[in-house]
């Protein structure tokens, strides 16, 4: 998903809303003082009625799917209503100011043009390129026709030098809106690494035991998860021999090389791994009930047993045991209680000897 198309999906849907109301006002007081509408109300009222529809259609409160293809087609439908609405604004406020006879409605369409100028400039400080457009369309025919009229000079002089203001003030809207956007869209990714660090293991990239806790508890809910899961606890054994002997770094890099062996051999599970303690480690199963979650366990107690880990410093042998529990709501209540099952068969394991699969109930 593109964040800052999203966040800009979202400006243009809130900003676009009113802006249709303000041109069909102000077409309103003009044709009510103007006399060519007066005299002819079906061209006044055509023109209304496209305003009224213009108006109509930014009120659609429609949302893209966040794919960048249909956002950016959505953006540009509601451009092109914005430039229907600005040409017709550009249009209409163009031939009246060319007819002679319309000097009372004059003053009050010049004005709503600054207007609706300066509100493209702070409303549509999304895109710089298509709201200096859209002013263009507002504002260069009042302009053109201005000049053109040498009583009109001083009006003319106005508004050309009104005009800069609006492009350097949109300009200026721009440069904020992008400022806002670029914090707005660091502090969400600034929220993801956190979340992300928050369920992680720091060491491995294996999740942790707090989140970990969470999937196991939603998994056993009923009908939120698969009706078999199945858990195994796993413990590397005589893991402080490793530390005591090579060091603690080597250790580290040892734990590291076991989460890599994790994924490897549960790469379906990848997203139900985790370390949950020093030395010990937990993979969720769901839909493999104890007999097919006795073999991985076994299969990947073997892997580790035949295939010794590769550190920098060598290959280094190391076994593991391994305690195997499904859930059966008959025995257990919730995660915690299948963790404990799971424990206790890592336990015996290790009593009866480590290097092992032990599996509960039996
Ligand atoms: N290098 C390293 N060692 C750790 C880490 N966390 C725990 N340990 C060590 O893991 C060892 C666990 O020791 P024990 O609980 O006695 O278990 P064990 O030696 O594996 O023996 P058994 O489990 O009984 O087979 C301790 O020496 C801890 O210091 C870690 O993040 N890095």
């Amino acid at each position: 998903m593109d964040l800052r198309l999203t966040q800009e999906v979202a400006d243009t849907r809130e900003r676009i809303a009113l802006g249709g109301l303000f041109y069909l006002a102000g077409w309103l007081l003009i044709a009510a003082n103007a006399p060519v509408y007066v005299r002819n109300p079906l061209l006044g009222a055509l023109i209304a009625a496209a305003f009224v529809v213009l108006a109509a259609l930014r009120f659609l409160r429609t949302t893209p799917l966040p794919v960048p293809e249909k956002q950016q087609r959505w953006l540009d439908q509601r451009w092109l209503i914005v430039y229907l609405t600005a040409g017709l604004w550009g249009a209409v406020l163009g031939w009246t100011l060319a007819e002679a006879s319309f000097a009372p409605a004059r003053t009050a369409a010049l004005l709503c043009t600054i207007a609706y100028a300066t509100a493209m400039a702070h409303t549509f400080s999304m895109r710089r390129g298509r709201a200096l457009a859209g002013i263009a369309l507002i504002y260069l025919p009042a302009l053109f026709w201005l000049w053109r009229d040498p009583e009109q000079r001083i009006n003319a002089t106005a508004m050309t030098v009104y005009l800069i203001y609006v492009v350097l003030a949109l300009i200026g809207s721009h440069a904020e809106y992008q400022r806002r956007l670029g914090i707005d869209s660091e502090l969400r990714l600034q929220r993801d690494r956190y979340e992300e660090l928050s369920r992680t293991d720091g060491l491995t990239g294996l999740d942790n035991r707090r989140h970990f806790s969470h999937v196991l508890d939603r998994l056993c809910t009923p009908g939120e998860g698969e009706e078999t899961l199945s858990l195994l606890l796993m413990d590397i054994d005589h893991f402080k021999r490793i530390n005591d002997e090579y060091g603690h770094a080597v250790g580290d890099a040892c734990l590291v090389r076991f989460a890599e062996r994790m994924r490897q051999q549960f790469p379906d599970a990848d997203r139900y791994l985790a370390r949950v303690g020093g030395e010990e480690f937990a993979v969720l199963l769901p839909g493999r009930d104890g007999p097919r979650a006795f073999r991985a366990a076994e299969d990947f107690r073997k892997s580790l047993a035949e295939d010794p880990l590769t550190l920098r410093e060598g290959r280094l042998r190391m076994s593991v045991s391994i305690g195997v529990a499904s859930l059966d709501p008959a025995r257990q209540t919730g995660g915690d209680g299948l963790y404990r099952a799971a424990d206790g068969a890592l336990y015996r394991a290790k009593s009866e000897g480590r290097d092992r699969v032990c599996r509960e109930p039996v």
